[in-house]
Order: structure tokens, then sequence, then C-alpha cells
């Protein structure tokens, strides 16, 4: 891997040039000035995903300078060194192989000269057989029961992926139900274990370190409720399994290693739904629709890997992305799902984008001087349009927004889908285009006013459009398509992070806060007034203590 600053290269140079000439470019002339606009800037995957990224401030000079900019950092020699096992989280000197997890070819990938793809199918035979006999009833409770509740007990990277996934697929799940508790806050668990019944519920610890402190407490919590129900320690071996790197921890914990399904340090947290983390999506979904999930993303991996950078679709969203955000200076990017199903695919992105990407230390330890990773945001459609999409078409920010949806709905009730799809493409459409001041003041005669009336009325309602978009309309919602996206997005992630010379397989940034909470936990188990803070802090945990007594 080249460590350049991207500000440096030829390519940035030129691509400000270019910015600086052509800033004020409108999507209304792009699309006027060629009418074969939509086939030029839009690519189908696999006759099952379409992206269009016409609605763009793009050129074919901006693309052609954009994939200079790739060539120049040598993305291609990092794409290599990620998927053969080299240790690119450097800080951590780790391997970043969350594409070994879904190689579905079983090409060997080595790290540090041992091939890692016969432990990955170890685990994924072992998930496979504890899925089966849980979800077929075989594995039985204390009291001889089948499980019907799951409650995973994880948090950031071993809560937020197995809520999405389960969420999107609900369609495919079976007869279990699946609880996620994620916050230390004890409503979460005291609120869950309300709906579950001890005799028919297994609990799954989903922590890569066993060491975080909410999954931790939460865990003892779960623990110590049940065996006060069960009467005896050693039930635990039928209701607890962990999802973990860590054995030894495992073993402490109280849980049989044989309920332990293993994954590895070269699997970022936020990338491990993949792994053995994936297990309550395979047992809310069966094993074969796991796998189906690691098809579809091992097929982008492929397609990411070996596809020119011109038809190479995360590349290109990626240097789309990075256009908005290091030459318009655009601070965030939405995800906007028209899928309901996909509620909480934003909030998987935001992790999975801004704690990757978040860094202003570059590969060489320098501040940078450039922006990195975008605010990520968003929210279902409709919903988001009666909420926040106000300041999107009308404020002062530019927002560049990805906008998906599948063209199959697995509920076809009455016109719902039509009318979900008709709000889809209008959306991008009003953004690209907007509304001029003749077509407001057209509209105010037809309905019989006269332009004096008007005429105060007219700047409101006036939208100067030039919004950029994404359009990703998928086939249907189903594993090997949601495999794909998921995987789309980390890898679009990934060449952003290569880019700009940032590491983006830790998350350093994480860690103060969790030692300073590890500090003050102490002091507020004291009585005495706390003086060890700066005033705010110090004045903020004294009234706690007043209040609390
Ligand atoms: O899976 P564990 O180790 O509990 O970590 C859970 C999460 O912790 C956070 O602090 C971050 O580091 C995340 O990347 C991680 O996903």
């Amino acid at each position: 891997m080249k460590n350049i600053n991207p500000t440096q290269t030829k390519a940035w140079k030129a691509l400000e040039a270019h910015f600086a000439a052509n800033k004020d470019r409108q999507l209304s002339e792009l699309f006027a000035a060629d009418p074969a606009r939509f086939d030029k800037f839009s690519t189908t995957y696999k006759d099952n995903i379409l992206v269009d990224y016409s609605k763009n401030l793009i050129t074919d000079e901006t693309l052609a300078l954009l994939f200079d900019l790739a060539h120049e950092v040598d993305l291609r020699s990092a794409i290599d060194a990620m998927f053969n096992g080299e240790k690119i989280n450097q800080t951590e000197g780790r391997a970043v192989l969350h594409t070994a997890l879904r190689n579905r070819s079983n090409r060997p990938v080595l790290v540090d000269g041992k091939d890692v793809m016969p432990e990955v199918n170890a685990v994924l035979a072992k998930i496979k057989t504890f899925c089966d006999s849980v979800i077929s009833g075989e594995w039985k409770g204390y009291t001889g029961k089948a499980i019907q509740h799951v409650v995973n007990i994880g948090i950031g990277g071993s809560d937020l992926g197995p809520v999405m996934i389960t969420e999107a697929l609900r369609p495919f799940k079976n007869h279990l139900q699946m609880h996620f508790v994620s916050n230390v806050d004890g409503t979460h668990i005291a609120e869950t274990l309300k709906n579950v019944d001890p005799e028919t519920t297994l609990f799954l610890v989903a922590s890569k370190t066993f060491t975080t402190q909410e999954t931790m407490t939460n865990a003892l919590s779960a623990r110590d409720w049940f065996v006060n129900i069960a009467g005896d320690q050693a039930h635990v071996a039928k209701h607890f399994a962990a999802l973990s790197t860590n054995t030894k921890a495992v073993a402490e914990f109280g849980i049989d290693t044989a309920n332990m399904f293993e994954f590895w340090d070269w699997v970022g947290g936020r990338y491990s739904s993949w792994s053995a983390i994936g297990m309550p999506i395979a047992l809310s979904l069966g094993f074969e629709n796991f796998e189906a999930l690691l098809e579809g993303a091992f097929e982008m991996d492929t397609h990411f890997a070996t596809t020119t950078y011109e038809q190479n679709i995360p590349v290109l969203l990626a240097l789309i992305g990075l256009w908005y955000n290091n030459f318009y200076e655009a601070e965030s990017e939405a995800i906007l799902p028209y899928d309901q199903y996909m509620h909480r695919f934003a909030a998987y992105f935001q992790q999975g984008n801004m704690e990757s990407n978040g860094k202003y230390v570059d590969r060489n330890g320098n501040k940078v001087d450039y922006q990195t990773g975008p605010i990520i945001w968003g929210e279902p459609g409709t919903n988001g349009q009666h909420a926040f999409y106000q300041l999107i078409h009308q404020g002062t920010k530019l927002i560049p927004c990805d906008f998906l949806a599948p063209a199959i709905t697995h509920n076809p009730i009455g016109d719902h889908h039509p009318k979900l799809l008709a709000n889809f493409f209008a959306q991008t459409e009003a953004l690209a285009f907007g509304k001029s001041k003749e077509a407001v003041e057209a509209e105010f005669l037809a309905a019989g006013k006269t332009l004096e009336q008007v005429k105060n009325l007219v700047p409101f309602k006036v939208f100067e459009g030039n919004r950029p978009t994404n359009s990703i309309l998928f086939k249907q919602m189903t594993p090997k398509t949601l495999g794909a996206l998921i995987a789309m997005y980390e890898h679009k992630i990934f060449v952003q992070g290569i880019i700009w010379n940032i590491f983006s397989f830790d998350q350093w940034g994480v860690e103060l806060g969790k030692q300073l909470a590890n500090k003050i936990l102490p002091e507020l188990n004291s009585d005495a007034a706390v003086t060890s803070h700066d005033s705010s802090t110090n004045g903020l945990i004294n009234t706690w203590k007043a209040w609390k007594a």
C-alpha cells in the first residue's frame, strides 16, 4: 500500500481545477445535454441490482480524474493486500479478512503462512449443526422443552449487523423469536426478560473481546436471572452460548466452550456479521439463508476484486462520495431505504462507515489536512420525507443521498408498493431538477391567482434542485441481495479509506470514553463529593449523588 497524501497527487490537483471550472454545473443541463446519460451512468449488477448514478454532478471527465486518483494511490494493490490477508490493519497488527468468512470458492487465504479457510469452514459447520438442532427443536432446555426465544446480548458490531439483517430478512424467518439486548441501561435487559421464558430461551453472548462492559454486565444479569429461576448453575450449559474470539474469558464466564462459536482477530467488529457473530441470523433465518447471505457478499467481493474501476460499483460509489466530501465539502451522506424491513440499514452503516473512516490521523501518523469520513444518517422512506427531507430539498447544506428500494415487495397489499415506489422515484427527480420560479408562477396562475397576489410567496416555493443522489433499485430483498448490498457498502468504505490514507479497520476513538467511564464508576459508589475532574464533570457527578439519595 502507498501511504500518500491524496491531495498531493496529480489527479487531486486536476480534480481541484476541474471542480473550480465546473462547480456551478447543473444536473438539469447535464441531462439536457445528453439524452443517453442514464445509459452511460448506470449499471445493472447480475440482472438484479440497478445502480443509477446519473443524478450526480459528474461528467466523463470527472470520473476519469477520479479513476486517475484511484490509480495514483494504487488502490489495486490495496485491494489485493486485503483479500490476500496482509496485515493492513497496521495499528492493531492484524489482517482484514471478512472476505475470507464468505469465501465460497475456498481459495486458500493465508495469514502468517496458514490457510484460514479450514477453520472458517469448521466453525460454519458447527454453526449449522447447532442451528439445525435448535430450529428443529432437538436442542432441549433444562426442563426438556424446545427453544422458542433467542436473546442476543452484544453491542456495536456484535449487535447492529444481526439486528439489521434479521430485520431486513424478516420474510425468511422461522418460528424462533429474536430479541436483542445491547444497552447497559438496565431497562433493555429488564424489558426483554419480561417477554421470555427461561425454559425456552437461548442466550447468545456475542462479543469479540468478551470484555465489553455493556455486554458482560447484561450477560451476568441474564445469567443471574436464569440461574435464579432454573435453580442450578449446571442448566446454564443448555441456555447460554458464546460468540467470541476470547476462549479464556468465555470459559471464565462459565459458558461451556463446546457452546462457543469462534472467530478471529482478523475480523473487525463492524465487519463480523459474516462470522459466528451471525449466529442469530442463522438461527432466525435458517443456516441455508445465512449461507445465501454469504454467497451474495462473496459475489460482490468477486465483482469488487476483479472488475475494472469504470464498471466497479463499490469503486464508483466511493469515488462519487469522495467527490462531494472533498470538493463540494459535503459533510454528510444520507442512506434512505424505501423498504420498511431495512429500517436499521442506515444505523448499521453509521457504525460501518463512521467507525471505519472517522479518523484524523493518516497512515503515516500525521494529522490530515483534508476531510475524511462523512457523517452517515438516514431513515426509511417515506417516513423521512415527512421529517427531515425539507432540509435536503431546501436547506443550505449539500447532502448526497442513496435511495434504495425493492422492485418487488414481500407484502403486495393493495397499491401500497406502487405508492411507495412513486415516492422513491419522485424524490430523486425533485432533488435533481427542483421546481423553477416559472413553474411555481404557472401553478399559481392555473389556480386563478395573479402574479401580483403571489409574488411574496413564490421564493418559498421554488426548489433549486441540483441535489445529487444514487438510486439503487434491486429486484427483491433476499439473503443473497442483502449480502451483496452490504458488501457493496463495505468496499465503498474501504476504497475511500485507502484514498484518504487512513486506517479504516481500527477504532481507537472509542477507547477514551471507555477508560474515563471505568475511572468514574468507582467514584459513583462512594459518598464523598468528587473533586478530581473539571468543574463541569464534578458538578454533574455531585448533583447526581445528591439527587439519587
Ligand atoms: O464485540 P465486542 O468486543 O464486545 O465489541 C463491541 C464493539 O465495541 C466497540 O467499542 C467498538 O470497538 C466496536 O467496533 C465493537 O463492535
